[in-house]
């Protein structure tokens, strides 16, 4: 058994959010389209006499250490369900956004319990790490399987997508967060009255991440989130119009905001616009990102 194990996780966009109406549980259906992007966190579990939440990174002070972050929920879970003391050092290195809509906690309750399954030798399925996953938040499988993948339900249920290509993304990290539940709930408010259709993947979306296509993809984003997001924050109208007039190929709020994400269509290109949006003076920082992403894997052990 090892004595310190380190997972990295990517942080995720959303290429297609469709959201259906509230469903009685207050959580909404969704063809969610996940792809995982190069920004990552990194999770080391290691033993100790008690659970313990450590972070480090530019956010830091913004994450929880007690019990209420995925990190020490996920090791809780797995505890739980083989009778393990959760006796386990977790310390978190954070790069992803907080509170962005980039999924970083469930980033790293993903990454906590791939390194406790690693640390404590729990030898648990694929499947059962994903049933686990499903009860920690509805973004949290994704964040274990990475790549891309057509996420239903709330989320949680996933279909792998094969990805024929490269994808060059900016993100722009906005001041302060937006709550997740107060994002949906802008959207129930805003859809009050409203026919909501059922949720689904568009075809053309599916064709243009199995192609590689970054100018099809480009025509095909969409996120049901963005008037949410726009609504609660409008001044990220700004820096969507910051980034497609630096030469974007497409803008968008990644997931339920406040970051804004934007596809290019090289890396030189990619560099450019974030030196734009920088420049722009409506975000906080600009980040460059590869896309696909690997999900949660071991990188020391
Ligand atoms: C916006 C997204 O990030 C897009 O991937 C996700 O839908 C949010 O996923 P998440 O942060 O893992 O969300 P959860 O922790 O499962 O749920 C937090 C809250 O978000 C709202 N929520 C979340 C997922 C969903 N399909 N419908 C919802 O209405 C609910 O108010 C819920 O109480
Ligand atoms: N490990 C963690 N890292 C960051 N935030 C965490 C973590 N665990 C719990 N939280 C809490 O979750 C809130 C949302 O943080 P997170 O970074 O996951 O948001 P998000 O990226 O918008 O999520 P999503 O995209 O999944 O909706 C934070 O404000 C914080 O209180």
């Amino acid at each position: 058994m090892s004595t310190a194990v380190t997972v990295r996780v990517p942080a995720k966009v959303n290429v297609q959010l469709a959201v259906g109406a509230a469903r009685p549980d207050g959580f909404h259906d969704l063809a969610n389209v996940f792809l995982a992007v190069g920004l990552y966190d990194e999770v080391t579990a290691t033993s100790a006499d008690e659970l313990r939440i450590t972070c480090s990174g530019p956010d830091a002070a913004q994450v929880p250490l007690d019990r209420s972050n995925l990190a020490a929920r996920a090791a809780l879970a797995l505890a739980e369900r083989y009778g393990i003391e959760p006796a386990v050092h977790l310390h978190i290195a954070k790069d992803i956004p907080v509170a962005g809509g980039m999924a970083g906690g469930s980033a790293d309750g993903a990454a906590a319990l791939v390194a406790c399954d690693a640390l404590w030798g729990t030898g648990a399925s694929r499947d059962e790490l994903l049933a686990i996953c499903a009860e920690l938040g509805s973004d949290v499988p994704f964040s274990l399987v990475g790549g891309a993948a057509l996420g239903t339900g709330r989320g949680e249920k996933l279909t792998p997508i094969e990805v024929g290509g490269a994808f060059h993304w900016v993100f722009a990290v906005a001041d302060g967060g937006l709550s997740t539940p107060a994002v949906y709930g802008e959207f129930d408010r805003l859809t009050a009255g409203v026919e909501v259709p059922e949720p689904a993947a568009s075809p053309a979306l599916l064709a243009a991440l199995r192609s590689g296509d970054s100018g099809a993809l480009a025509a095909a984003l969409s996120n049901d989130l963005q008037p949410a997001a726009l609504s609660l924050r409008p001044s990220l109208a700004d820096t969507l119009a910051a980034g497609t007039e630096a030469g974007a190929l497409a803008a968008l709020v990644s997931g339920s905001g406040p970051t804004t994400a934007f596809l290019v269509a090289d890396g030189p290109t990619a560099l450019k616009v974030a030196d734009a949006l920088l420049a722009s003076g409506t975000c906080r920082n600009a980040r460059v990102a590869p896309a696909p992403a690997r999900g949660a894997h071991v990188v020391t052990a």
